[in-house]
């Protein structure tokens, strides 16, 4: 019998064990639980690809990975897309690029605002931010970072990269008008920052050997089917209680009274386990002949993702080996993280985005003035410029890694797009059926169409784009438009937009679990440095419920 029971161990649910057996600023081993991990994949700790970052490649599509399939999406080319999540101990850090974003304070205030509850907003958010990180730099400011965190930071420039177009891709960036910012960590992004990862010597850092797992008892290769519910009455009403777990092939773990089962599964499963157990949408659990024990019509609906789209770029001098496949890449410190330096965070100009958002809301100019998307100004897109090419693929081209192109991406942030997971059948080993509505709305369009319009003048309207780059290398059947019309664009994001990995908002708080760990919205960063932060902090909340 078990005081917690935690579904799913990876980046969330290592996090939240390992501090439940000790917690922050304890000595070892002073937890009086009993904690149990249940995860369906294997232990990843020793795994010939995971140790070195860019050997993840090798990772997309094993048996490490969940390999979803999304639904036909109905707004980009009408094709599936692939997305992809770990089924391994550690989950997402087993696989993920590493980028080490925080994001913006507006966004963690707008969840604070939304479920009106402090701990969740940027100043609520923040001991947990430095609790989990370990910054390289003692001289930042050290009211916004942690320096004996578990999980290492570094930089390009810490880990000893120097890549030849780092200066002159600056320059091109602030001739734009974009400012430089010494740490983009600290809560407002905006602007120019360097790119800051998690990892370690150039080592990926797993969560749940970072952050260490001793005193928790760790079952892999086991499936979860659902949460065991009993009904308990309390004062005149019938109230539902986890009593324990129930596996795919049988296997049940119990709760001691009073413990607890935390369902941390990822934003595809999670909804699935909480469905398998009666609790969502009854005219949904119906169709799959599941009682329903818990009405909570929002399970698996909110989903969202960061679509993101690449384009690639024809060096002019290629030999001056400026991207990977040329001989300087192959310095050692180069595979110390990706091949990039810089991040630019920005917000797109108001006024197109009042005229998307009325065409998709119907505001008034008030409520557009008022509107959160608006107010702000929020970190709306983020776009970055790569001395590598993958990916083309995805839109019919083959490129070959010899140092004669790059890449940019875009990623608009703060989707307004709404999708949904829900059920395939009520097997626990079928994937669920995943929309993410990708491209829907207006506004999405419009800040996709405004990253991409930016990329286009940094490459070939600034002195130094123009100087590193001789042309855009199109996919076919696509000729290169000077007058980027929004129809162009568009055809040309929907056949590139492809998953960022960042599926988020399915087991929407507020709505779907209860009102402490209350999070709808999405956020302009990418999700690992929240997962973390929201883990840590869902420590501290259960641990004072214990006490
Ligand atoms: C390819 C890729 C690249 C990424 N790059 C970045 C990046 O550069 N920066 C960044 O910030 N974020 C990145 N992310 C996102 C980040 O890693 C995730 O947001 C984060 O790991 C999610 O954590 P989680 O705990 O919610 O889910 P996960 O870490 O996915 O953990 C869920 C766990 O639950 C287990 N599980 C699921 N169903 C069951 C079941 N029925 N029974 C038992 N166990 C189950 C899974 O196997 C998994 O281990 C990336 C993700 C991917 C996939």
């Amino acid at each position: 019998m078990y005081d917690f029971i935690i579904i799913g161990g990876g980046t969330a649910g290592s996090v939240l064990a390992s501090r439940l057996a000790k917690p922050h600023n304890s000595n070892p081993s002073t937890s009086p639980f009993h904690i149990l991990i249940l995860e369906a994949g294997p232990n990843t700790a020793n795994h010939p690809h995971t140790a070195i970052p860019w050997e993840s490649a090798a990772l997309h599509g094993s048996k490490l990975d969940w390999n979803y399939r999304t639904v036909p999406q109905v707004h980009l080319d009408g094709k599936p897309r692939y997305n992809c999540a770990v089924k391994g101990l550690g989950g997402g850090t087993v696989i993920n690029s590493g980028g080490w974003i925080r994001g913006d304070r507006r966004d963690y205030d707008d969840w604070a605002r939304v479920v009106g509850d402090e701990r969740w907003s940027y100043e609520g958010m923040l001991k947990y931010f430095k609790r989990s990180e370990r910054h390289w730099d003692s001289s930042v400011d050290a009211g916004q970072h942690g320096f004996e965190g578990p999980i290492y930071n570094s930089s390009p420039s810490s880990s000893g990269r120097k890549y030849p177009l780092r200066e002159e891709i600056l320059e091109a960036w602030k001739s734009l008008g974009f400012e430089e910012k010494r740490d983009g960590n600290d809560g407002n992004p905006q602007g120019i920052a360097e790119l800051v990862e998690n990892w370690r010597e150039g080592r990926r850092q797993i969560a749940s050997q970072a952050y260490g797992l001793e005193g928790v008892e760790v079952v892999t290769d086991v499936l979860v089917r659902r949460v065991m519910l009993s009904s308990e009455v309390e004062g005149t009403s019938a109230q539902r209680k986890a009593v324990g777990v129930e596996c795919a092939d049988g296997a049940t773990y119990l709760l001691k009274p009073g413990g607890e089962v935390v369902v941390s599964a990822g934003a595809y499963r999670t909804p699935q386990i909480l469905l398998l157990s009666g609790i969502g949408e009854p005219a949904e659990l119906d169709k799959h002949g599941i009682k329903t024990e818990v009405e909570l019509p929002d399970v698996g609906k909110n989903f969202h993702d960061h679509m993101i789209a690449y384009r690639y770029w024809k060096l002019r001098n290629p030999d001056r080996g400026l991207a990977a496949g040329s001989p300087l890449f192959n310095d050692p410190a180069y595979i110390k993280g990706g091949p990039l330096d810089w991040l630019v965070s920005i917000p797109v100009s108001a006024e197109g985005l009042r005229t998307a958002i009325a065409r998709d809301e119907g505001n008034s100019a008030e409520v557009l003035d008022q509107h959160p998307l608006v107010k702000g100004p929020r970190t709306h897109v983020e776009l970055s410029v790569l001395y590598a090419v993958f990916g083309g693929e995805q839109v019919g081209l083959k490129l070959p890694v010899d140092g004669t192109a790059i890449m940019t991406f875009l990623m608009p942030f703060l989707p307004t797009s709404r999708g949904s997971v829900t059920l395939r059948s009520a097997h626990p080993e079928d994937s669920p059926v995943i929309d993410p509505n990708y491209y829907a709305t207006e506004t999405d369009r419009y800040v996709a169409r405004e990253g991409w319009r930016t990329l286009s003048q940094l490459m070939q309207k600034t002195p130094q784009g123009k100087g590193i780059v001789s042309n855009e290398i199109v996919p076919e059947g696509y000729g290169v438009d000077d007058e980027e019309t929004d129809g162009a664009i568009d055809a040309r994001l929907k056949i590139g937009g492809v998953t960022a990995f960042h599926p988020a908002g399915t087991a929407s708080m507020g709505k779907v679990v209860d009102g402490s760990l209350k999070i709808p919205k999405p956020l302009a960063s990418h999700y690992q440095v929240a997962v973390y932060a929201i883990a840590e902090q869902a420590a501290d909340i259960i641990l004072r419920d214990h006490k």
